[in-house]
């Protein structure tokens, strides 16, 4: 692909966690050009000033929001913004013609109602939140293909929808039966200062928050919900554990079949993600580590059944900025692009 064919794109939130991943992704993409860096604080700043390790290869300033410009230069544009912003940006981009990537929750729920009810605020755009299509591209290909604007998931939604899918999509499990018990690293929780992340506080220390209220909660039950056919409800709990990257979800169901066996679900797991290049199935008795998708689009599954309870237990690794953010992002935009969906995607982990 010649450079002249390369599609403008830019970020607004580009000094956050997401935005320098999604940086780093779009410098080594073959059809992607980034052209517009966009920040609130760190706006008249250059890019290489907040990241000096990225100077080598980028040399933007980044700019204080400015929608006009922003549709002029881009033709796509990623939004990594706090929750309640997107949603003040993505409907004017969209009407000037550009293709929308939200990191954020904004557009990642159908109902507004439901979206209020967790996140808070007054919002008024139900027809663009209704034309979203949320961006988990092993469920929901050929809508991303199709749309203007991508609700990009959650971290945790990604690790434990990808675990849980096969078994909702089939009827495998009694849907009211599901506890996810996930844990991530601080980087979760975004670039901004806040006391729990501090190293003083999270180190040496492994603890659950958002008990029973977590607004992930209400995600995975939408699209649980969407694959099982029927309302379903999750019982959901994040844990804060000590290192930086990485999320791992242990999702527990009781079987339908209890005679269904290990061997067994590993070959439907495996036919539902044989198109899924960035979905791992592992043999049996072989378990995930957050490790192993470090830095990459990839997610690690492994399915295992205790038959004394009856119950499956399902293992799901992803790098929460990645798979879990940014790299999926770029994956949805390789799709809504028509571009090969693996283009600028790395897959191997860079630690020993
Ligand atoms: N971290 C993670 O693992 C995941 C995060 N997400 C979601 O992705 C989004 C981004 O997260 P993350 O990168 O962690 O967040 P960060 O806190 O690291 O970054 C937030 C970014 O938003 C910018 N920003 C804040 N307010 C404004 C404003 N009023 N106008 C323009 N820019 C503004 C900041 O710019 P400045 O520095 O210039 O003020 C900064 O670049 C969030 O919605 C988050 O919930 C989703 C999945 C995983
Ligand atoms: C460790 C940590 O704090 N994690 C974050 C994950 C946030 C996330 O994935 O983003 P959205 O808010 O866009 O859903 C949390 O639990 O809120």
């Amino acid at each position: 692909m010649g450079e002249s064919a390369r599609v403008p794109v830019g970020i607004v939130g580009a000094s956050g966690y997401g935005g320098v991943q999604l940086v780093r992704l779009l410098l080594e993409h073959p059809a992607a050009e980034l052209v517009y860096l966009g920040g609130d604080s760190s706006a008249g700043q250059l890019f290489s000033d907040l990241y000096p390790h990225l100077g080598h290869r980028l040399n933007l300033v980044i700019e204080s929001i400015d929608l006009d410009q922003i549709a002029q230069r881009c033709q796509v544009v990623f939004l990594s913004l706090p929750n309640g912003l997107a949603h003040r940006m993505a409907p004017e981009l969209l009407a000037k013609g550009c293709k929308v990537l939200d990191l954020s929750a904004d557009y990642r729920f159908s109902s507004l109602e439901t979206y209020t009810a967790w996140y808070g605020g007054e919002r008024a755009d139900q027809a663009v939140a209704e034309s979203a299509v949320y961006g988990l591209p092993e469920l929901y290909r050929e809508r991303i293909a199709d749309t203007q604007l991508v609700g990009c998931p959650g971290c945790y939604p990604t690790a434990s929808l990808l675990a849980i899918a096969p078994l909702l999509k089939q009827g495998l499990i009694a849907s009211e039966s599901i506890i996810i018990d996930a844990k991530s690293g601080a980087s979760g929780g975004g670039r901004q200062a806040k006391t729990q992340l501090l190293l003083a506080e999270a180190d040496n220390s492994l603890g659950a928050y958002g008990v029973a209220r977590h607004r992930h909660t209400p995600e995975i039950e939408q699209i649980c919900s969407d694959l099982a056919g029927h309302d379903v409800l999750v019982q959901f709990t994040p844990h804060l554990i000590p290192m930086v990257r990485g999320i791992l979800a242990t999702v527990y169901a009781t079987l339908r079949d209890p005679g269904l066996t290990r061997e067994d679900l590993f070959t439907i797991y495996s036919a539902f993600y044989r198109t899924a290049g960035w979905v791992k199935i592992l043999p049996g008795g072989i378990y995930p580590q957050t490790k192993w998708a470090a830095g990459t689009n990839l997610c690690y599954i492994s399915v295992e059944v205790d038959p004394r309870t009856g119950r499956v237990i399902v293992l799901s690794a992803i790098d929460n900025l990645m798979k879990g953010q940014a790299s999926q992002a770029i994956q949805c935009l390789n799709i809504l692009m028509n571009w090969e969906e693996k283009l600028g995607l790395p897959n191997l982990c860079f630690y020993p």
